[in-house]
């Protein structure tokens, strides 16, 4: 639901303004622009390229680092058979509506919220809960005045609307279909209902290789690739669990209307864990008292069908033993996700962890949480936080026959009885030939009550017949000269056992633009004229770190720039040299604009004494000392270590400043 958006100084924010200052300073731009765009295809500039290469850097240290997580890099090339098996081709699809007048096609969830919220402000404004202050021509007030009154809705149906919105993410096509019936919801563009909501899968398909007969996909996340080498991964962590995977890497979605910039594109940047964890621990995860005090705010599943979406602020810790999150390892990555977002500045009270609704779920998953960063496109989904259950690995393990499973020793054997199947091989793989592994896979994948039928079956018929999709008409039957199934009595040394995965799913162009907006705001230029644009980066994600600007042309600076740039170098920050010939506030203004915390002045006194200025982006204060201190005190700042506080106690002001109040 839309809310106002703010800068982060709590002003309105101009959202025109932003977009064309981002524009400028080409943080990201429209693909293809000189052949006219597509829809959802977006470049990265200079600044956003440096931006996003930081969030990552944080990100992998935050997470792959501190957690020891195995990092994988696989195939965005992906074949048919690996998402058909996990769900993807059947089951990753939005509803979309045509509207049967123009062929507009809209994304029926976007298309009924999008209407029903407008119609709440309409509402909102003729009850004059927000008036228009502006002086308009006496007839189109006239007019205004006619169209807010038939705009006004009665209390009931006001409470309808937000009940239906809160959920909105709950409903299926069908019900889709009779909201926009029920409500009677127009495209606005047509004055025409559209149609009853069809399913569209959202994966870009191709083929692999110069025949059409290797059919396979762009991965729509970066999961699969994770799961397949679960076995792999496995052995190379020596066998030891609970453990987890990370991968980077672009993923591919075929929005129906993508929209919001960076915020729903249909190609972008993914950076996924897959934490696997045994079923049987309870899930509990042995960090977890490092995080349990930490206080989230939390919108669950009961509170949105109430038809609220107030926030409730509660210890992790608390939520977990309560069972408002499932269990620790849920917990806990939700509180890393807390700390890793404020790490890169996003504000703390635009953070909220929402939780899906049951039908909202994806096909794999059995509870999820989503990080959702409040923009003026109002609560974004940016880190989705899903249990996955054993679901992937058990469907894999079913169509492959690999043993994706954890094998542990037991302490204690343990007897047990059963029903065993035994496949004679020699016989078996000969008769079912090509399909001889898959049918293999669904035996052996059998439950124990499966097997009791089988066992039934064959010992009153001398055959079974037993169900594997895609052999066939999926219905397979086999002899008992080809399969055995006892009751047979065990010890168990080994427990195996397929493990659970809890999801952390972070997509990385929705936090780069949510961090933009929360760091954005505005001051008047010197003159006082002009509201200057400024991003409140912390140093650690700021694309540049450094400005260096020699005072004028003066070609007696030009050494000490060199020198300075070159140490700076040498200890790993970014910096960028500004000898145009624009004013030194001008070239400040630049790069408050890019999000530069700091600048380094050469001027006369530095030939004279060897000191320069260092210039904190928001305060606009400064210190002067020699370059070596300064170079010491923006190694401390950019590392963390040191405030601009500290720094200003350390080193002595540079007199005849502007003085202004921090933000930070
Ligand atoms: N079209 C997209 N554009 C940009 N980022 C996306 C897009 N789709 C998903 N993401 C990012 O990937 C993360 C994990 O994907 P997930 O499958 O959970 O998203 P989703 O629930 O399908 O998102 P939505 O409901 O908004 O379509 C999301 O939290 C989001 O940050």
């Amino acid at each position: 639901m839309t809310t106002t958006a703010t800068t982060l100084k709590g002003e309105p924010l101009d959202k025109a303004q932003l977009e064309s200052m981002l524009r400028r300073r080409m943080f990201y731009t429209p693909s293809f622009e000189i052949y006219g765009g597509v829809a959802g295809l977006y470049d990265y500039g200079p600044p956003g390229c440096a931006l996003q290469a930081n969030i990552i850097d944080i990100w992998r240290k935050h997470f792959v680092l501190e957690e020891d997580m195995l990092e994988v890099d696989c195939t965005v090339l992906t074949p048919h058979d690996v998402l058909k098996t996990s769900g993807h081709v059947d089951k990753f699809a939005d509803w979309m509506c045509k509207d049967p007048k123009n062929g507009e096609i809209m994304r029926a969830d976007h298309f009924v919220e999008d209407i029903l919220e407008s119609r709440l402000r309409a509402d909102k404004e003729a009850r004059g809960e927000k008036v228009e202050e502006k002086e308009e021509d006496p007839k189109k007030k006239k007019k205004k005045a006619k169209a807010l009154e038939a705009a006004k809705l009665d209390d009931a149906t006001v409470k309808e609307y937000e009940e239906v919105l809160a959920q909105i993410d709950n409903y299926n096509g069908e019900q889709l279909g009779e909201l926009i019936k029920k409500y009677d919801l127009r495209n606005p563009a047509t004055g025409v209902q559209p149609n009853p909501p069809v399913s569209f899968n959202l994966m870009f398909q191709t083929s692999i290789g110069p025949s059409s007969n290797f059919p396979g996909y762009l991965r729509p996340e970066t999961a699969q690739g994770q799961f397949l080498n679960f076995a792999k991964l496995l052995e190379f962590n020596t066998g030891q669990m609970p453990f987890a995977s990370a991968s980077i890497g672009k993923s591919y979605r075929n929005e129906i209307s993508p929209r919001g910039g960076l915020l729903r594109v249909r190609e972008f940047l993914m950076a996924e864990i897959e934490h696997f964890v045994d079923p049987e621990s309870g899930k509990k995860h042995h960090r977890f008292h490092e995080v349990e005090d930490i206080e989230l705010d939390l919108l669950d599943r009961h509170t949105q069908l109430s038809g609220k979406t107030t926030t409730t602020r509660m210890k992790i810790g608390d939520a977990v033993r309560q069972g408002i999150v499932d269990n620790e390892t849920l917990g806990y990555f939700l509180a890393r996700i807390h700390l890793f977002l404020k790490k890169i500045g996003i504000d703390q009270k635009k953070i909220r962890f929402r939780q899906h609704m049951a039908n909202e779920m994806a096909h794999y998953a059995c509870d999820c949480w989503d990080a959702e960063l409040l923009t003026s496109s109002g609560w974004v989904e940016c880190v989705g936080c899903a249990d996955r259950s054993a679901y992937d690995l058990s469907v894999h393990a079913k169509k492959t026959g690999a043993p994706l499973v954890v094998r542990q020793r037991l302490d204690e054997p343990k007897v047990i009885e059963e029903w065993a199947v035994e496949i004679d091989k020699k016989k078996f793989g000969p008769f079912f030939k090509k399909d001889g592994k898959v049918v293999e896979a669904a035996i052996l994948a059998t439950s124990q009550e499966e097997r009791g039928r089988l066992a039934k079956e064959l010992e009153e018929n001398g055959k079974a017949v037993i169900n594997v999709p895609g052999v066939g008409d999926g219905q397979v039957e086999f002899s008992k000269d080809l399969v055995s199934i006892k009751w047979q009595k065990r010890v168990e040394n080994i427990r195996e056992y397929i493990p659970n995965v809890i999801e952390p799913s972070f997509g990385i162009g929705r936090i780069l633009y949510s961090l933009i907006e929360h760091n954005y705001w505005t001051r008047a230029s010197e003159g006082g004229d002009e509201a200057r644009g400024v991003l409140s980066f912390p140093p650690a994600v700021a694309p540049t770190k450094v400005l260096i600007v020699p005072l004028s042309s003066n070609k007696d600076f030009t050494p000490t720039v060199r020198k300075l740039s070159q140490k700076l170098r040498s200890i790993g920050i970014s910096s960028r040299v500004d000898d145009s010939s624009a004013s030194i506030g001008k070239r400040y203004a630049r790069n408050d604009e890019l999000g530069t915390p700091f600048g380094v002045t050469v001027d006369f006194q530095t030939l004279k004494d060897g000191t320069v200025t260092l210039r904190e982006r928001d305060s606009m204060r400064q210190v002067r000392a020699d370059e070596e201190k300064i170079i010491e005190a923006i190694r401390a700042l950019v590392d963390g270590t040191k405030t601009w506080k500290d720094i200003e106690a350390e080193l002595p002001l540079f007199e005849g400043q502007e003085l202004d109040v921090p933000v930070r």
